[in-house]
């Protein structure tokens, strides 16, 4: 295997150890529900579980997030042989969001539910709890898609 693929799988396991070190952290540190302010009226760190996906949705559906989650993490690894050698943006992003998806995964295996923390008011609005993981799993989705809007626009031009 050629260095730089070891490196995306690299930056997927440094993504796990982030998340399970900061979600064992607060579960050993903090009661659930517990919230400490770290910029006011903006971030806070609350110790918080969700049973679902995102927004919580599809409370307790474990089988369905274990299907979902290995299909996920099947299809990113078969495009990082295939594809992310060409492009390192493209290696970040399926490696961030599979950093992500196993951090989340681990919780349901482990846990049953995800532990979340990272607690902000964006735009105001009082944002969904979440982790590590989401934002590991969310900015690689950012990244694929801009990739994708770049690989678009460079195929046209061709
Ligand atoms: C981030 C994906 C959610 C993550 O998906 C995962 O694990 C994947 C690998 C497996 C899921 C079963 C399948 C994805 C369902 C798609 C979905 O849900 C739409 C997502 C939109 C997303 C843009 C990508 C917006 C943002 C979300 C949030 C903020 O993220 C920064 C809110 C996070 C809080 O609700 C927090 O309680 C969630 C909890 O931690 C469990 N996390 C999951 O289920």
């Amino acid at each position: 295997m050629e260095e730089r693929s070891v490196l995306k799988y690299l930056i997927a396991l440094f993504v796990i150890a982030l998340d399970q070190w900061t979600k064992w952290l607060i579960v050993k540190n903090m009661e659930i529900g517990e919230s400490i302010e770290i910029i006011n009226g903006f971030l806070y760190i609350t110790s918080h579980r969700n049973k679902g996906a995102a927004w919580g949705i599809l409370q307790n559906q474990m089988v369905f997030f274990y299907v979902i989650t290995i299909i996920v993490v099947v299809a990113i690894i078969y495009y990082m042989q295939k594809y992310a050698k060409q492009n390192a943006m493209l290696g970040v992003a399926l490696s961030l969001m599979l950093g992500g998806a196993i951090g989340n995964f681990i919780d349901r295996l482990f846990r049953k539910e995800v532990v979340d923390f990272i607690h902000t008011y964006i735009f105001g609005y009082n944002f969904p709890i979440f982790n590590i993981a989401d934002s590991s799993l969310t900015i690689g989705v950012i990244l694929l898609f801009i990739y994708f809007l770049f690989f678009e626009e460079k195929k046209q031009k061709e």
